[in-house]
Formats: structure tokens, C-alpha cells, sequence
């Protein structure tokens, strides 16, 4: 069991909690100024706490606040070197953390998904932190990088769940629209992107071979895959992630002039 601290159990914070508490590896403490916040958490986790000394005990501790609050965390976190800080804000530099903390800083990008473990997270430390190491694996993949290329990650698998919320909703309506049942329409359309990015992760063959798979001949992708190639959706799309990436290096450019 290692331990964890998550401050801050908004969103992405009691997203980490649940998928910490399925995966059953952790001994993990919810740190908030909300009280109501940690109300939510608190069947997921071995203890809630308003006592920042004793959020500030655990091996592994997780700030899981909005980039703005991200200092004043840090100014009332006393950790010490053999302690691991886990970093998640969007556009907030490994420098900037290193600044205010004694403790290993590793910086990671995770995603909403952390809810159910299929977590898709990048991560950037100096040297592997076998604790972060074991928490990511719990949650779901995650690939090594660059601190340079945080702001693309972020962009991809930080806001990627929202980008695809609206791919899945356009789907659904659709659906809707030919007459499907809505809750119907959400179960099929939502188990279809589940299950092509599965397929995406298990297959040897690439993207473009899957599409290939299933058009079939004079068949019925083929008709809906040429109205998306002639369509601006791909530009569209890359066009959302550069103003994502674009957004976390501001954000980053923020903390450089502190
Ligand atoms: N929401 C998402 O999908 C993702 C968010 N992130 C990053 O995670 C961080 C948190 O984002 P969200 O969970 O969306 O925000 P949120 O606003 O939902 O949650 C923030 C939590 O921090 C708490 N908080 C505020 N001040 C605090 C303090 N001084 N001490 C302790 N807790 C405090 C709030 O009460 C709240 O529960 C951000 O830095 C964001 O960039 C990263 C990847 C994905
Ligand atoms: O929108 C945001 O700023 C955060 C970071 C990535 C996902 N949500």
C-alpha cells in the first residue's frame, strides 16, 4: 500500500479517488477547503481531512487544484525530500514546483477518466518515481515524455475527453434525429467509441487499415466516410487541439513572470 494525498477533490481530484479506490493499492487521504467536497470523496477514500500537516504525510502527494491556487497550495505544504509531489495543473512548469518544495516534483497530464481507470496520462520527471510509477498503471496508460511537450499533451488527453464528449454527442443526435430512442442512442454511441478505442489499442494494424475494416464494399461506411473526408473535420479538429496547447503554454508564460 503506498500512501496518497489528493488535494483538492473537485473534479479531476475525486476522479484519481474513485480510481485509486477500485484499484484497491492505496492507502489514499482527500484533502479540501470544501468541506462539501470531501463529503463526496469520503466512501472512496481511507480518510478526509481540512488539516493540511496531515495531508502533508503521505508518500505521494497529489495537488489537484486550479493552476491559480496552485502557489498558494504549495506555500502551505511543508514536504520533505524523500516525499513525492505530484503535479497535474495545466501550464504550471516543473520549475515553478521545484521553487516551493523540497519533495521530488513530477509533473503528469491525466485525464477525467481516472474515474473508472482507463486514465490516459503523460508524464515528465527527471528520474522514474516507482510510486507514480505503480499509481498511473492503476489508472489506466501512460506514456513518458518530455516536459516540452506538455502543452500538446494537455491538449490531447488533458481536454481530449471533452473533444470527444462532442463527437459522441453529434453521433447520438444524429441517431436521434433517424429515430432512435435517446437512451438507446447514448448506449450505442458511447459503447462505440469504447469499443473503436480498445480496438485502436489492441490491433497491430493502424488506424487507416480500421477504417478499411469496416467500410465494406458498396456497403454503408464508405457513404458516411466520404462525407467525412470531404468535410473540414479533420482541420477542425486539429484546429481545437492547437487552441487547447495554445492556451497551456499562456497559462505557462504566467508562471514564468512570477
Ligand atoms: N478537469 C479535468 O478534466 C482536468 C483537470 N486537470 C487539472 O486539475 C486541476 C483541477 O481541476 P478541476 O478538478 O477541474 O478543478 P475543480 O474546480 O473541479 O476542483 C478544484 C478543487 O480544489 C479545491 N480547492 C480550492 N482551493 C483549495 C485549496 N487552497 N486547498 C485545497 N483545495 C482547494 C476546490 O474546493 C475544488 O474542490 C487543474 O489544475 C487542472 O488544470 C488536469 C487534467 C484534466
Ligand atoms: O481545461 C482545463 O484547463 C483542464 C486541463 C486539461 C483538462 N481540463
Amino acid at each position: 500500500m503506498v500512501d496518497v494525498t489528493i488535494i483538492g477533490c473537485g473534479n479531476l481530484g475525486s476522479a484519481l479517488i474513485t480510481g485509486l479506490a477500485k484499484a484497491g493499492n492505496h492507502d489514499v487521504t482527500a484533502y479540501d477547503i470544501d468541506e462539501s467536497a470531501l463529503e463526496r470523496v469520503a466512501s472512496y477514500c481511507e480518510r478526509t481531512t481540512s488539516d493540511i500537516e496531515e495531508a502533508a504525510t503521505s508518500e505521494v502527494v497529489v495537488v489537484a487544484v486550479k493552476p491559480d491556487i496552485v502557489e498558494t497550495v504549495l506555500e502551505s505544504l511543508e514536504l520533505s525530500a524523500d516525499q513525492t509531489l505530484v503535479t497535474v495543473a495545466a501550464g504550471v512548469p516543473i520549475d515553478f514546483v521545484n521553487a516551493h518544495t523540497d519533495a521530488t516534483v513530477v509533473r503528469i497530464m491525466p485525464n477525467l477518466a481516472a474515474e473508472t481507470a482507463d486514465m490516459a496520462a503523460a508524464v515528465a520527471w527527471d528520474e522514474v518515481d516507482e510510486g507514480v510509477r505503480a499509481l498511473l498503471a492503476d489508472l489506466g496508460e501512460f506514456v513518458e515524455i518530455d516536459e516540452e511537450h506538455m502543452d500538446v499533451a494537455t491538449a490531447l488527453n488533458g481536454s481530449g475527453p471533452a473533444f470527444v464528449f462532442y463527437f459522441l454527442q453529434a453521433m447520438k443526435r444524429a441517431a436521434v434525429e433517424e429515430g432512435l430512442d435517446d437512451e438507446d442512442a447514448e448506449v450505442l454511441a458511447a459503447q462505440t467509441v469504447k469499443g473503436a478505442a480498445e480496438t485502436v489499442l489492441r490491433s497491430d494494424r493502424s488506424v487507416d487499415e480500421l477504417i478499411d475494416a469496416v467500410c465494406s464494399p458498396n456497403g454503408t461506411t464508405i457513404e458516411g466516410m466520404e462525407v467525412l473526408w470531404d468535410s473540414d473535420l479533420e482541420a477542425e479538429t486539429g484546429d481545437a487541439l492547437a487552441a487547447a496547447a495554445r492556451r497551456s503554454r499562456e497559462l505557462a508564460e504566467e508562471f514564468e513572470h512570477d
